[in-house]
């Protein structure tokens, strides 16, 4: 009886496993969940001051992006004053500049002189040489005569007897013993003033920015009236120049009256006791009447509260005989005590002194050397000649 009670509980024993690992088997499988792709995060650009794009580095994890904060305004940055270098040798150091710009003249002058033998065909190519370098004809002929009568006096001649006799003559005709100074310095309580005019391109604009710099670098103080108001980009031009220099701007709108900006100009000099006011104005005037009416107008209204000082005509020393013709409108339009002679270091016609002074009967007073904000200086005659015929 024991055995078949042990031989049952085996078989129930059995059955248990089985139905056990049935039910293990057919247990319904967990699904395996899928991977978790992040959602994409648009890509964020940082757009910096300076222009270069930022790429956030934690883009690829971030849902959601971080907001972008706007960007602070910027406050564009205060003018930095210049203090510019006195005007006093300037010539002197800028002569390198005008050598490189004239030596040809000099030099081939030089060389047609040193010939032996000096016969007509010669003298021809030395007046040549001079006409070509617009020292204007009269002038020409004058030192041509010259020359030979001391040529004929030396006999035989040396290189430097030449120099020195090229030297001689070429200082005769500039004509050290002008006047240039420039006068610049206030009446009392009144400011002087200066008047620039000329054909516009000539370098007026310029010429009256570097002339506030030169004066200010003196211990001047300026400020410039912009009554070119013919371009409003003269009197933006004006203004960065005043900037830089710390010299105020007085200027109106494009097309109002050049005379209420010089008459405004000069009342603000007074009333802030500058030294000198500096009145650029504009050159586009077509007719000869035209012309004279706006620089009469434009002179007479500064008068009824101050003295124009100087009236100093710019002349670009590139155009030659188109520039002289200009020159003559001007000066009839307006009386001119000055000349400024620009791009002097562009050109080999540096015979533009000679030839402009004689026509005009003004010296020329400064020249303009570059575009530089320090290349322009006063006009020295022997340093001009020294440059032009070397050392
Ligand atoms: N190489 C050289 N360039 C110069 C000189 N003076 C002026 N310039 C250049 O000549 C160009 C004309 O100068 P501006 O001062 O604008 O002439 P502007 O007569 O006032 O002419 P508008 O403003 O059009 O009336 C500029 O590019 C100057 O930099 C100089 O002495 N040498």
């Amino acid at each position: 009886m024991d055995g078949y009670i042990g031989i049952f509980l085996i078989v129930i024993a059995i059955a248990v496993f089985a139905v056990g690992g049935m039910l293990l088997l057919l247990r319904p499988r967990r699904r395996q969940a899928p991977p978790v792709v992040p959602p994409q995060a648009p890509e964020v650009t940082d757009q910096r001051p300076g222009g270069t794009a930022v790429v956030e580095e934690d883009a690829a994890t971030t849902t959601i992006p971080p907001p972008v904060r706007p960007a602070e305004p910027v406050a564009p940055p205060a003018p930095v004053i210049e203090i510019p270098p006195p005007s006093a040798g300037r010539m002197v150091r800028l002569r390198a500049r005008l050598a490189r710009s004239q030596t040809s003249l000099g030099r081939g002058l030089l060389d047609l002189l040193s010939r032996d033998r000096l016969d007509d065909d010669a003298w021809d190519d030395i007046e040549d040489a001079l006409i070509t370098a617009d020292v204007g004809v009269t002038p020409t002929q004058m030192m041509t005569e010259e020359l030979r009568t001391r040529v004929k006096v030396l006999g035989s001649r040396d290189r430097a007897e030449v120099r020195g006799l090229l030297r001689e003559q070429l200082l005769a005709q500039i004509n050290p013993d002008l006047d240039r100074t420039l006068h610049t310095s206030p009446h009392g309580d009144r400011p002087a003033v200066v008047l620039v005019v000329g054909v516009n391109g000539t370098g007026k604009t310029t010429t009256t920015g570097k002339l506030a710099r030169a004066l200010i670098g003196d211990g001047r103080k300026v400020l410039l009236g912009a009554a070119d108001t013919f371009r409003a980009a003269a009197a933006d031009q004006l203004q960065t120049w005043g900037e830089r220099v710390g010299a105020e701007v007085v200027r109106k709108d494009e097309g109002a009256d050049p005379a209420s900006v010089a008459f405004d100009a000069v009342s603000k000099g007074i009333t802030d006791k500058v030294d000198t006011v500096i009145v650029d104005t504009a050159g586009r005037l077509h007719t000869k009447t035209g012309l004279m009416d706006e620089l009469g107008k434009v002179k007479r209204v500064i008068e009824k509260k101050a003295t124009v000082d100087e009236v100093l005509l710019v002349l670009d020393a590139t155009t030659g005989q188109n520039g002289m013709r200009q020159a003559q409108v001007f000066a009839e339009a307006v009386n001119v005590t000055g000349i400024v002679l620009t791009k002097l270091d562009g050109t080999a016609k540096g015979g533009i002194v000679i030839s402009v002074q004689r026509e005009l009967g003004v010296p020329v007073k400064l020249v303009g050397l570059g575009e530089g904000p320090d290349d322009l200086a006063p006009f020295d005659p022997e340093v001009f000649v020294d440059a032009i015929l070397g050392d």
